[in-house]
């Protein structure tokens, strides 16, 4: 997992690191790490036209000395003082004695533009000052004609590091050079998309990173190590069957959803029960059918909700669920039916897994309050409340677990955003609690897998739940180790 550290945090490791070393070190090293990635971007450092956007604080520090960097192997470096009277004095002078200068307004020519504006001291969006100055950097035009880009320093100049809100104007990076670790804004909220590419450079911090991460970030390996394996002496029964429960008459299309989502996890089996079992085998005959969850057989995890309408056969139904001692995830109308006090009372009262996948209007139903501008905090106070792991959906989807851990998921793909999308991804979740994953597990592993499949279906054009649904399948093979020979022909 990788992990990010809110900005409390980072400051006292920084200052614990800070007192073992001499003066300036560490903006020296994290400048050397800016300075080598925008001569990266640059390739020909020599003549490249560099703008520095440089606010009050060390952030802009940390742009001086690396243009400063630049302009010693050739760089033409220009530095807009966003606040000349509160400017890092000595990395303005490195500057200048590399040959950099300072200027009221860009220069004609810009191929990359150093965002120090603001880094972890940031308060509110982007000041009227910064944001024209940024402006006009950006309407230049670079040696070749093309569009400057834009390296952020730390974080991008305008976002809310805690919690990835964009309150008001921010930079648009693409890359984000930040130094010691992750933080919150590179990883959830709106303005994780702001920072483009991250890069974290090495400054020596995370000996002295004493606090809890914030948030963790599930890697691919993370995932692989998650999926369950397949045993030699497996049967559909040891892989776990997962019962879905989802869809009705009216709305067919969310139980075939929500199967197929089931379809692509590791159980061995899917049972569906409710009223559109026919369509739902008509699509998948591999699924066994019926028409109550009371007639289903057995299952080890249970997912009730989208299309199952909110009268009192799907209230039947989720208090059915929520009073077994099965893990089960709720989705759509089984959350809108959980508004209710008696429901309220069952939910809290479990000690199996319970998954909750609220998009913003369920969480908002539910919690009373929408998510706000802290997505991962919001999340975190749902689960307390509801002891369940609760799936805040959207762009970087989050898990929170009742004892407060929170994770963002890295994958994902705008093309989500689209009607039945949120079925498949409860089928799949359910399969993956069914094969005996922790629910955290299970709920993570999940959004990462849908996220991954979302992004492959828009290669191949514009995505319906459906395309999400089949390309769920390559997508988890790919990442699950296939079935090996063990006698091999020499060739
Ligand atoms: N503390 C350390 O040891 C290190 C800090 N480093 C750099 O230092 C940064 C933090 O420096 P500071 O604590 O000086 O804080 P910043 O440089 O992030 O911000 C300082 C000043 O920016 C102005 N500002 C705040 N919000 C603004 C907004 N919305 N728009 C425009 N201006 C705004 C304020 O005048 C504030 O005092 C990090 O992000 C990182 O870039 C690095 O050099 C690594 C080492
Ligand atoms: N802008 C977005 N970027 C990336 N993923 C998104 C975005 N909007 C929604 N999603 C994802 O798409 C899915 C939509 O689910 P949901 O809102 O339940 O839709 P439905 O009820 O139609 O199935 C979720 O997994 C969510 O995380
Ligand atoms: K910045």
């Amino acid at each position: 997992m990788r992990k990010a550290w809110r900005v409390a945090d980072v400051r006292a490791a920084e200052d614990a690191l800070m007192a073992h070393l001499p003066e300036g070190t560490l903006m020296q090293r994290a400048a050397a790490g800016l300075a080598r990635r925008c001569a990266l971007i640059l390739r020909n450092v020599y003549g490249a036209h560099v703008t520095l956007l440089v606010g009050a604080g060390n952030n802009g520090g940390d742009a001086l000395y690396a243009g400063a960097i630049l302009a010693n192997r050739g760089a033409a470096v220009t530095a807009i003082l966003l606040d000349p009277a509160r400017v890092h004095e000595a990395g303005l002078k490195a500057l200048k004695d590399s040959g950099g200068r300072t200027a009221e307004q860009p220069p004609r020519t810009v191929d990359l533009i150093i965002d120090g504006i603001v880094g972890i001291g940031a308060k509110g969006g982007l000041r009227s000052g910064a944001a024209a100055a940024l402006h006009k950097a950006q309407g230049r035009r670079g040696r070749h004609g093309q569009r400057p880009t834009i390296v952020a320093v730390d974080v991008p100049s305008g976002v809310d590091v805690d919690t990835g809100d964009v309150p008001g104007k921010a930079v648009q990076a693409d890359v984000t050079v930040t130094f010691g670790c992750l933080k919150p804004a590179h990883v959830v909220g709106p303005a994780a998309p702001l920072a483009g590419e991250v890069e974290l450079v090495d400054i020596g911090l995370r000996p002295w990173l004493m606090a809890d991460p914030a948030i963790l970030v599930p890697d691919r390996k993370d995932i692989v190590n998650a999926l369950p394996k397949h045993r030699p002496t497996d049967e559909k029964y040891t892989r776990g069957v997962v019962g879905i429960a989802t869809g009705s008459k009216t709305y067919p299309g969310a139980a075939i959803l929500s199967t197929w989502g089931a379809l692509a996890g590791p159980t061995g089996m899917v049972r569906y029960a409710g009223g559109a079992r026919q369509y739902v085998v008509q699509a998948h005959p591999s699924v066994v059918a019926t028409d109550r969850i009371t007639e289903a057989g057995r299952v080890q995890a249970w997912v009730v909700g989208s299309g199952l309408g909110t009268d009192e056969a799907a209230a039947t139904a989720v208090r059915t669920v929520l009073a077994s001692s099965l893990p089960v995830v709720l989705d759509a109308d089984a959350l809108n039916l959980l508004v209710d006090g008696t429901m309220a009372d069952l939910m809290r009262g479990r000690s199996a897994p319970l998954v909750l996948t609220p998009h913003d209007r369920e969480f908002a139903r539910l919690a009373g309050e929408e998510p706000g501008p802290d997505r991962v905090a919001a999340a975190q106070r749902l689960a307390a409340h509801t002891n369940a792991v609760v799936l805040l959906k959207g762009d970087r989807t989050i898990v929170a677990t009742p004892s407060g851990q929170a994770y963002a998921n890295p994958t994902g793909s705008a093309a989500l955003a689209t009607g039945g999308t949120g079925d498949v991804l409860a089928g799949l979740l359910g399969s993956l609690l069914a094969g005996g994953l922790r629910p955290e597990v299970a709920a993570v592993t999940a959004a990462y897998l849908h996220g991954l499949a979302g992004r492959e279906a828009a290669r191949q054009g514009p995505v319906s739940a459906s395309d999400v649904a089949a390309a769920l399948r390559p997508v988890v093979n790919d990442l699950r180790p296939g079935d090996q020979e063990n006698v091999v022909t020499p060739k």
